[in-house]
């Protein structure tokens, strides 16, 4: 696999990009269980507490405050997860989710049938439920994401129509969490990707896209996944760029360093933007 090193930058070697994984090695080696007991898996998964708090509480501090609403949610990047809709289901009837890949589809299916093997994501329910004051019990929670989501779609981040040959008809709005660094190689390619997303969304929606600052990689199980390094002092450009005006930007250092082996980002973003009317 290619790798760019870095120069010494006042005696200091720093990695300046590495290649991304393939789109190949996901479809091969992406293995959505190992995914979720690395990540999300109750007691051990290494994006509890830090990210997933960033994660939802950003989510739950937006929709609560009704400036971001409508009919319908489209969800790029859903993965086999679901935690970052929690909050959404509260405030749009329909929800979309997609993934590029056929396992992460198959996977977050099985949650939404209750298929008794599906992943077990209660304690991240538990946790929703408490930020948004207990007004729903956990499995209240869940059957109202499951009645919302309409349709599980495969998408591709690098297609021109990201969901050909289906037009998904404009929407309110788009989220994609923790997705686009794994299949853009640069900021570029982030860019064209926020371009593209203007036809998907109606004047006036919403783009919120939430993700990891200076990462290279993260582990699903001992498969390793480089990703795209997002700079936060390049994302509001790309979304500039790209035609949006930006709401609301968030960053926030990790603090926990204590698994960079597993996953090397040391820092987190939440932008929420809108698609001029
Ligand atoms: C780190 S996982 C995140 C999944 C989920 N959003 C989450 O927060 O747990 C990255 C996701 O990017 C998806 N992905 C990889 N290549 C893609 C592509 N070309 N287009 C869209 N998604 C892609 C993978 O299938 C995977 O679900």
């Amino acid at each position: 696999m290619e790798s760019l090193l870095a120069r010494s930058i006042s005696g200091v070697s720093k990695i300046m990009a590495t290649a991304i994984t393939p789109q190949q090695t996901y479809i091969d080696d992406f293995d959505p269980k190992d995914y979720f007991q690395t990540s999300f898996a109750a007691g051990e998964g290494m994006f509890l507490g830090e990210w997933t708090e960033f994660a939802l509480q950003n989510l739950h501090e937006t929709f609560i405050k009704g400036d971001v609403q409508g009919n319908t949610l489209l969800d790029f990047g859903t993965g086999s997860s679901g935690y970052h809709l929690l909050s959404a289901c509260e405030v749009f009837d329909n929800i979309i989710t997609s993934d590029f890949l056929e396992q992460n589809r198959a996977e977050f299916q099985k949650w939404l049938k209750k298929d008794p093997d599906a992943f077990d994501w209660s304690h991240i329910i538990k946790r929703v439920c408490e930020i948004e004051g207990n007004r729903d019990d956990c499995d209240k929670k869940a059957e109202k994401l499951r009645s919302k989501v309409k349709e599980v779609l495969k998408c591709d981040a690098l297609k021109r129509n990201p969901f050909d040959p289906i037009i998904v008809p404009p929407v309110d709005c788009l989220l994609s969490c923790f997705c686009l660094e794994a299949p853009c190689r640069d900021i570029k390619s982030y860019c064209n990707v926020l371009k593209n997303f203007q036809d998907l969304l109606k004047p006036g929606g919403h783009l919120l896209i939430l993700s990891t600052l200076n990462a290279t990689f993260y582990h699903a199980g001992k498969k390793r996944f480089n990703v795209m390094t997002s700079r936060k002092e390049d994302l509001e450009n790309a979304f500039k760029e790209a035609g949006y005006h930006i709401e609301k930007a968030v960053y926030a250092p990790r603090t926990d360093k204590s698994r960079m082996d597993v996953a090397d980002y040391d820092g987190k973003y939440f932008i929420c933007a809108c698609k001029p009317k």
